[in-house]
């Protein structure tokens, strides 16, 4: 028997989970392969990691440290859907929901010792964990050819345009990096040394390899205070939005803090008045305006009055924020894990520029990214629109991307390296000899960051990279900026490795993010391709931006992840979990999202399989399938976005359909098409009645019976509504 692993998640993917995953059970249980889930949901997690408060039959096993062990398994073979990374807002929000279903598990902020055990759920907690290896994310020809066929909506570009993205000029991390490469191992410990001479240990050990590249940066408050006013001014006088795009959920220690300034300047008048109750209230507004919303409801009506009163002259007064949602009131700066930048830069840029105001109009915006490391990017895609007009994606080509990601690679890796001075004094970084490596002077407030790559990754990086321009024969740049202490060190190993291959007759160049992305886009409007090779957070960044403007979505993508161990991790698509999704399901039974990178991810992992345990019926179970997402493809069959249409269990039935018609018109095994050649022919007859069945219920409320643990049995009878199906593949 051959195990896949199918990830439980959360939101849009776990809902079309309970569609499909009954559909791969059906089509490969004759094949030896066994569909082993996973449960490593936002709920989940936290279920596993409290067992003690919990009954014996409320008690779940630690799925995530299992998966972590099994990436080092040469066998393992992982579909990994997207999952919630989770701000605190969203975890209270998961521990509320599983306390109201009798789940005794304790309140976020219950006493340190729990906060602290809640910290390893909080944020990106769990890609991490299973990205084990480098990441190769790219469009599939189908996938392009078909976008280029049937072009997605683009917003129009003016020249005149108000939209630019605001950054820091100095101070921020880009400005104060530090970086070596270590020739032997050691062991580094970082303190604190406060400006009294008070030393605190803040890392006691930090075991490191030969050949490993550390950095070390920070990012003053100071300047990062001063940024955010100007940019407000600026916003103000050029009477557009303003905006803030940062990562909180992946960078879950160092952005919730910039988050929190960005809050603080912008209701500076607000705090100055109220400051003394929102202590009092425990009001932390690295999480958001929300925070303060959530504890409102405490305090007595005059006073919330009041408050609310100050807030809304306080809007009145500076520039317009952009919105997440203009109906509810919510804006930008509410919780830090609405806009996240990699999502939120490409959405806007798609849309011409725009994001949302307070009236639900569009609107051109300055867009905050802070950090000058990776903000020069999205402001050279903006200068190329402006001058060139949007993107056509019917022309265009494309950018797929080799990223630099295994072992917590660079700033993804940072969290428990990463720390905020509490007085003024300086950061020191020592070796296991106890010489001092780096020291960074800071002021009370700024934020101090180390940021590790191994040698190895780096080296299978530059194979993976050369692999791929050689396989599609397509030029690929290092998007590397030699006037960045990291990316120095990367470069030396970079132009080291790239020895080890035979490139001739490859194109491969070494250029800053900057001109990287310039050439890319002169590139891409030509109809050429161009792949990017990145660092870990140029991976998720430009693995959304060139595929939403491309694809209209990252969903689309493949995104194979080759564990360094032999195993294989598939993600499916290159996106998020899409909230928005499920709150329309919700309201009226119509599932939107499109599960394209579930049926490549499928894909691959069975392809996977027949390589690596010589299982037959595996390579045909792969060939078919992706000749049926073809179909599926050819015939428009993903959701429409249209009630009464295909949605996503719509589109599971097409798939499902070709998929068994593959099956029973080739040749290779001739019991597999046996098998579904009756199978076939009954989905066929059907047609007509499935899809009314699955169209029943649009426009009608559904209940799942829970947003953050839904029901099992009511979300899934609320994704398989057709009985004719189900007894199809029953
Ligand atoms: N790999 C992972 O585990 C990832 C997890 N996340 C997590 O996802 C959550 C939401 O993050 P966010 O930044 O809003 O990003 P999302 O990618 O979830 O959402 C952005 C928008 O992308 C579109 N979209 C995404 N996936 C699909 C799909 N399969 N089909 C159709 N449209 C899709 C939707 O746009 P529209 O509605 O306009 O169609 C959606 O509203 C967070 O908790 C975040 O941490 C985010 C990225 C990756
Ligand atoms: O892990 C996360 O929080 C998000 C991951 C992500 O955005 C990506 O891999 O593209
Ligand atoms: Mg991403």
């Amino acid at each position: 028997m051959s195990k896949i692993i199918y990830t439980k998640v959360d939101e849009a993917p776990a809902l079309a989970t309970y569609s499909f995953l009954p559909i791969i059970k059906a089509f490969t249980k004759s094949s030896g392969i066994e569909m082993v889930t996973k449960d490593i949901s936002l709920a989940g997690r936290i279920l596993a990691n409290f067992p003690e408060n919990l009954k014996e039959e409320q008690k779940i096993g630690d799925a995530l440290a299992e998966l972590g062990d099994m990436t080092q398994d040469p066998n393992a073979n992982i579909i990994k859907l997207p999952n919630i990374s989770a701000s605190i807002p969203q975890l209270k929000a998961a521990i509320a929901e599983l306390q109201s279903k009798g789940y005794n598990v304790p309140n976020y902020d219950e006493s340190e010792e729990i906060t602290s055990r809640y910290a390893k759920i909080l944020g990106s907690a769990v890609n991490p964990v299973l990205r084990e290896g480098n990441s190769d994310r790219r469009a599939p020809g189908a996938v392009k050819n078909y976008a280029k066929k049937n072009p997605h909506r683009m917003g129009t570009w003016s020249k005149d345009s108000k939209t630019n993205v605001a950054h820091m000029d100095a101070d921020d991390f880009y400005g104060s990096e530090v970086s070596t490469t270590l020739a032997t191992e050691d062991n580094f410990q970082i303190k604190f040394v406060s400006s009294n001479g008070e030393e605190k240990v803040l890392k006691d050990s930090l075991p490191l390899e030969a050949g490993e590249v550390i950095d070390a940066t920070k990012m003053s408050a100071k300047a990062l205070q001063e940024f955010y006013q100007k940019s407000i001014d600026e916003a103000k006088q050029k009477d557009v939005l303003l905006s803030l795009h940062l990562k909180a959920t992946m960078m879950k220690v160092s952005d919730p803090i910039m988050f929190g300034f960005a809050v603080k300047v912008f209701f500076k008048d607000l705090i100055e008045k109220h400051g003394a109750l929102f202590d009092e209230l425990g009001v932390n507004f690295n999480n958001g305006l929300g925070d303060l919303y959530s504890k409102l409801d405490s305090i007595d009506a005059d006073k919330k009055a009041e408050i609310e009163a100050d807030i809304a002259a306080i809007y009145e007064k500076q520039p317009r924020l952009a919105m997440v949602n203009s109906a509810k009131g919510i804006t930008n700066l509410h919780v830090p894990s609405d806009v996240i930048i990699d999502a939120s830069m490409p959405a806007m840029i798609k849309g011409g520029g725009k994001m949302w105001n307070a009236e639900d109009k569009e609107e051109d915006t300055l867009a905050m990214i802070p950090d000058r490391c990776y903000a020069t990017t999205y402001q050279a895609v903006i200068e190329d629109c402006k001058e060139n007009g949007a993107l056509d994606p019917t022309t265009m080509g494309t950018v797929p991307n080799v990223g630099l990601m295994a072992k917590k690679a660079e700033e993804y890796g940072s969290h428990d390296k990463t720390f905020q001075a509490q007085t003024d004094g300086k950061f020191v970084v020592t070796n296991k000899a106890g010489e001092t490596v780096f020291t960074l002077d800071a002021d009370k407030g700024d934020i101090f960051r180390m940021c590790q790559a191994k040698d190895a990754p780096i080296k299978d990086w530059v194979k993976l990279a050369v692999t791929r321009a050689k396989l599609s024969d397509t030029p690929a740049i290092f998007w590397l900026d030699e006037n960045r202490a990291h990316d120095a060190e990367l470069i030396k190993k970079v132009n080291t490795y790239l020895k080890d291959h035979d490139t001739t007759g490859l194109d491969i160049s070494i250029m800053s993010p900057l001109d990287a992305t310039k050439k890319s886009l002169e590139r891409m409007r030509k109809g050429l391709d161009t792949i990017s090779v990145t660092g870990n957070v140029l991976r998720d960044y430009n693995t959304d931006l060139f595929p939403i403007l491309e694809l209209g979505t990252s969903a689309k993508m493949l995104s194979i992840v080759p564990l360094m161990k032999g195993g294989g991790l598939f993600e499916t698509g290159a996106g998020g979990s899409a909230p928005k999704h499920v709150q329309q399901f919700v309201e009226e039974s119509y599932l939107r999202w499109d599960s394209l990178g579930e049926f490549m991810a499928l894909a691959a992992s069975f392809e996977h399989l027949a390589n690596t345990q010589n299982n037959e019926k595996a390579r045909v179970l792969a060939n078919t399938l992706d000749k049926a997402t073809g179909t599926f493809l050819e015939n428009d069959k993903s959701p429409s976005r249209k009630l009464g249409s295909v949605d996503n269990r719509g589109s599971h039935f097409y798939l499902a359909m070709y998929w068994a018609q593959e099956l029973a018109a080739q040749n290779d095994d001739t019991d597999l098409a046996a098998e579904f050649a009756p199978i076939a022919k009954a989905m066929a007859e059907n047609e007509d009645k499935i899809n009314s069945e699955l169209v029943a219920n649009h426009g009608k409320p559904s209940d799942i019976g829970g947003y953050y643990l839904p029901d099992d049995e009511k979300a899934s009878q609320a994704m398989r509504p057709s009985s004719t199906l189900n007894s199809i593949i029953g």
